[in-house]
């Protein structure tokens, strides 16, 4: 069967990565999380004191400390799933706090970073047979991706999603605060001047609000099959 290039956008916890996961999973493509390559800048440059107190970039100094930041994924065996490594270093928990959400999205809005992390992003993705989530992967990272998808979903249902997670694992959450982290990132990562988050023009549109996720993984499939068996 011929490989294709899958790319899952959407806005911040709507369920791109469980989708993209899914899918990956059920047809034996790699799976890239972007998400995860600017969270791993975010926490490199929060262990650097890159951040102005306002919150903003240091620039200059994280430009010359790009060389020095070398994302790489590796497979879990126990979860199946590939975790995140910085340097060398597995950071899959740390790039999941609050912090690291809470400083993403001005790093992302960087030009040199978009550039160094979308040049990564194209080469994992060269031999087809990918699936990719984040914000501008049908847009500009596979503009010729064969299937795209644009997933959004109420930022009181996205809110709700990531906070029976956390809750779930025992960890610290507040309803609000994520809700507040959410729509923020939205806001930022739809107003940056470079590849601002938007559906691409042929992208299938995705409101899984009322969705479970089998029902969600069932619609991914069916999309996925239409396309490679015509
Ligand atoms: N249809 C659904 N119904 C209920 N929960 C869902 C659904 N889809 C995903 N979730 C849950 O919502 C949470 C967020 O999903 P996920 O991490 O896949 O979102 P994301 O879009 O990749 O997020 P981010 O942009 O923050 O990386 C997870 O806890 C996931 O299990
Ligand atoms: N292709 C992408 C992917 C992500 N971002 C930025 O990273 C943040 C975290 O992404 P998650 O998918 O893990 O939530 C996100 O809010 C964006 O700012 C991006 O710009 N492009």
């Amino acid at each position: 069967m011929r490989k294709i290039t899958i790319a899952i956008d959407g806005f911040s916890s709507c369920g791109k990565s469980t989708m993209a996961k899914d899918l990956a999973r059920e047809i034996g493509y790699i799976y890239v999380d972007t998400g995860a390559m600017y969270r791993s800048v975010t926490l490199y440059a929060l262990r650097h004191q890159l951040f102005n107190e306002d919150g903003s970039v240091k620039t200059s100094e994280l430009e010359k400390e790009m060389p020095n930041i070398k994302i790489s994924f590796q497979l879990n065996k126990e979860t199946g799933r590939p975790d995140t490594y910085l340097n060398g270093v597995c950071v899959e928990q740390e790039i999941r706090s609050l912090e690291v959400s809470s400083h993403v999205s001005p790093i992302a809005a960087v030009p040199f970073v978009r550039e160094a992390l979308v040049a990564q992003q194209q080469n994992l993705g060269k031999d087809k047979g990918v699936v990719m989530d984040g914000r501008d992967i049908g847009t500009t990272v596979f503009p010729d991706a064969e299937l795209k998808i644009f997933v959004t979903a109420s930022s009181e249902v996205r809110a709700q999603r990531r906070f029976d997670e956390l809750k779930a694992k025992g960890m610290p959450a507040d309803y609000d605060d994520i809700k507040k982290n959410v729509e923020e990132r939205d806001y930022i990562d739809t107003h940056r001047e470079v590849s601002p988050l938007k559906k691409a023009d042929d992208a299938i549109e995705l409101d899984n609000s009322k969705l479970t996720i089998a029902e969600q993984k069932e619609w991914l499939i069916s999309h996925f099959n239409h396309i490679v068996n015509n």
